[in-house]
């Protein structure tokens, strides 16, 4: 089966009209939520074109339009791993390239922009809305295909970012040399394989290690901060405002939720995080934040003070779930409620 994109899609996306201009995207605070559906792939178009990676890597107008095209088509309609998280995560990188100054202060290379600004928008391509360890317990054809490997999900959306830029019309780094090409899959497969959580872990000790003396004229070092970037683009939604925050965990937990309930009839117990009668949100949310997202954000605000408001937004939305829990547990018992409006 092809996904076929039209020629008169490509046409509308290349003439897109968009209400605001790129400069006002641009502000750390900006959320990308607040844009209507259908202009993403058109701001996507505007930010790519921003950077001058067309420019840079000789990429047509209309290849560019045809893969953000099949990307938006790669994603599936799940609660939350849909276009519109890829669509974050690519507008969060644009923010830190933009607002780090990444390029002209040479913490990465034009070539490792263009494979940061691609891997996010195809950093969770295909999704099912389920865990990693959903495909191994089940035993999955994905597991099958990767679990000797471990990062099942993320090899997968890696095979499906290949497939992308194989199909006619839509590869975007095939007006570069040879080496380069290789050089930008490599870095794309990398960044991608970053972005699964369980490898996050292991790996932010030796990011922590940069802050001592970061040398970014060492590629392995840069790696090592674009994979840092990877994590920041994916849980970018916890530097917005709360009611972002807050709504981005309603879909995540619906997601959790319902595996949760499809482990429930296959006979399999779920995590506490997936069972819908045990999960308590204001709680996960907290251990959450405190554990992985304001240490990720503190690590890259110790590197470039310029982002210490990423960290003080995270750090708001931790005091949203200490009201939210106050209000939870005061007010109806665990387990059977919605989750509040803005406190
Ligand atoms: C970077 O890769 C991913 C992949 C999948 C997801 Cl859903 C997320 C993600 N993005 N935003 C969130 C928020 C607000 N809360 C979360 C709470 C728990 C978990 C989770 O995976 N717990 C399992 C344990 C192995 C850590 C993920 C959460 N998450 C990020
Ligand atoms: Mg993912
Ligand atoms: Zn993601």
């Amino acid at each position: 089966y092809h996904m076929k994109v039209s020629d008169e899609d490509v046409a509308l996306l290349l003439a897109c009209p968009s209400s605001h201009n790129i400069s006002d995207l641009s502000d750390l605070t900006f959320s990308p939520r607040s844009l209507p559906h259908e202009e993403m792939a058109c701001y996507t178009l505007l930010m790519f074109e921003d950077l001058g990676l067309h420019v840079l890597f000789n990429i047509k107008r209309e290849t560019l339009a045809r893969f953000i095209l099949f990307v938006k088509k790669g994603y599936r309609d799940t609660p939350y791993h849909n276009w519109r998280h890829a669509f974050c995560t690519v507008h969060f990188a644009f923010l830190l390239i933009k607002n780090l100054d990444l390029v002209k202060h040479e913490y990465i290379t034009p070539l490792e922009c263009l494979a940061f600004m691609v891997s996010c928008a195809c950093h969770d391509l295909d999704h099912r809305g389920t865990t990693n360890s959903f495909q191994t317990q089940s035993g999955t054809v994905l597991a099958n295909l990767y679990s000797s490997d471990g990062s099942v999900m993320e090899r997968h959306h890696f095979a499906q970012a290949v497939c992308m830029l194989n199909t006619q019309g839509c590869n975007i780094l095939d007006g570069i040399p040879r080496e380069q090409y290789t050089k930008c899959l490599d870095l794309i497969r990398d960044l991608i394989l970053a972005t699964d959580l369980a490898t996050h872990f292991t790996v932010f000790k030796e990011q922590q290690k940069l802050l001592v003396e970061f040398q970014k004229h060492k590629e392995d070092q840069r790696r090592l901060l674009l994979c840092l970037f990877m994590t920041a683009c994916d849980l970018s939604d916890q530097t917005k405002d709360w009611s972002v925050a807050r709504q981005t965990a309603n879909l995540i937990y619906k997601e959790f939720f319902t595996q949760g309930d499809m482990e429930k009839t296959m006979g399999s117990s779920p995590s506490e995080s997936m069972d819908r009668d045990r999960a308590y949100i204001p709680t996960l949310q907290i251990q959450f934040l405190d554990n992985i997202v304001i240490p990720l954000y503190g690590l890259i605000s110790q590197l470039f003070p310029e982002a210490e408001c990423l960290v003080e937004a995270c750090k708001l939305n931790r005091e949203g779930w200490t009201v939210a829990d106050t209000l939870f547990s005061a007010q109806w018992d665990r387990g059977g409620y919605e989750l509040l409006s803005d406190p």
